[in-house]
């Protein structure tokens, strides 16, 4: 019998946490019980978050006003909520996934399955890596991925959407993932291409900054398309030098043009680089952030400063002028309305 633990618990961990819940009580080949590993935090009235959880079943700070599912158990020691599972869902902002993983490590089953929520990557000296290679390095599992137009919100509140699963070989685990994620409002499809999934989530967020900075600077729907279509063929640009077994069929799927369009539009990344043109550069992202999201993570600043990195590393900045700039206005060098400036060198 299947026995799932979700290791996280923000904005679409606990989304995630609910959709599966919904999920096992009713398949009879897993556990009712989902465990939610929760990061540990004081309420400003004292509570501890993993209490108020508990006795409400919501999570009052990440997701408030939607019930989780009494099979959710929120639990705030990692090694204790792994510990019987063999299905690992892995669902943390990106930055926090190389200590989440050096803790786990030898504290799992052996026979455990994981899949990766996480949108962006780790950039070392040595190069970079997608979040499911370093869970698959780390802790010797196999690592599949889940990726997708999926605004937490809007899924917590049962609005139709869909979403794409990358898998490497194992066909029969991808499958018991869809069965484990699927339902009447969440339409889930597999395919063979783990890189492509994660590559099309991760790099979408430094897009988003993008189109945030257009709207932040008035500058229209005609500008915001243009720079989502040069966003996306970098996304496939860079995908393909980067990982050469990429297919570009999987830019189709739901983790390719439809996240990108619904993050443009809608996410958290636009919303704080909306904020941040508006303010001229003057305040920082980080203040934006802990102003606008309360709590939640924004993945895309990190993302254009790790996508740089690799871009200097291996001589490529020049075929990515998009990405390029956002790095740029997002660290401070260019002010935001240098944003379609790179138009001039671009070959795009
Ligand atoms: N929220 C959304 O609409 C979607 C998010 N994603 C992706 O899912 C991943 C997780 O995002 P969310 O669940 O929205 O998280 P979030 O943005 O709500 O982040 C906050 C979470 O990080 C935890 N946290 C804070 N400091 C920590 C630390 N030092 N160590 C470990 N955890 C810590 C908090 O306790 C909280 O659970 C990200 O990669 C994001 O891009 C993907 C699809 C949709
Ligand atoms: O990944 C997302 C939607 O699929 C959410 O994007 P944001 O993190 O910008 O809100």
């Amino acid at each position: 019998m299947n026995k799932v633990t979700i290791v996280g618990s923000g904005n679409w961990g606990s989304v995630a946490a609910k959709l599966i819940a919904s999920n096992t009580i009713k398949l009879s080949n897993f556990h009712d019980e989902v465990r939610m590993w929760v990061f540990e935090e004081t309420l400003p009235n004292g509570d501890k978050l993993t209490d108020v959880i508990k006795q409400t079943n919501e999570n009052v700070k990440y997701l408030p006003g939607v019930k989780l599912g009494q099979n959710v158990v929120a639990d705030p020691d990692l090694e204790n909520a792994v510990k019987d599972a063999n299905m690992l869902v892995f669902v943390t902002p990106h930055q926090f996934m190389e200590g989440i993983c050096k803790r786990l490590d030898g504290k799992i089953r052996t026979d455990a399955e994981g899949i990766s929520l996480v949108k962006g990557m780790e950039v070392k000296k040595e190069g970079a890596s997608m979040i499911s290679t370093l869970i698959s390095n780390q802790l010797k599992i196999n690592c599949s991925v889940l990726m997708g137009a999926n605004i937490a919100n809007e899924i917590a509140m049962q609005k139709f959407s869909e979403a794409t699963i990358g898998y490497r070989e194992n066909k029969e685990a991808a499958e018991r993932w869809v069965q484990l994620f699927n339902t009447p409002y969440f339409n889930v499809t597999s395919v063979q291409d783990v890189e492509g999934v994660e590559m099309c989530g991760t790099l979408k967020n430094i897009v988003a900054i993008a189109a945030g900075f257009i709207d932040g600077l008035e500058m229209g729907n005609n500008t915001k398309s243009a720079i989502m279509r040069i966003g996306l063929k970098e996304m496939m640009a860079f995908s393909k030098l980067l990982f050469p077994s990429v297919k570009y069929s999987t830019f189709f799927e739901s983790c390719g043009v439809a996240d990108l369009i619904t993050t443009c539009m809608g996410g958290r990344n636009r919303k704080v680089a909306a904020a941040y043109a508006r303010n001229g550069g003057k305040r920082s992202f980080d203040e934006l952030e802990a102003e606008l999201l309360k709590g939640q993570k924004l993945q895309g600043v990190l993302t254009a400063k790790e996508v740089y990195e690799v871009l200097t590393a291996r001589g490529w900045v020049e075929r990515f002028p998009l990405f390029t700039t956002v790095y740029e206005i997002s660290s401070g060098l260019l002010p935001p309305s240098a944003i379609v400036e790179f138009n001039n060198k671009s070959k795009l």
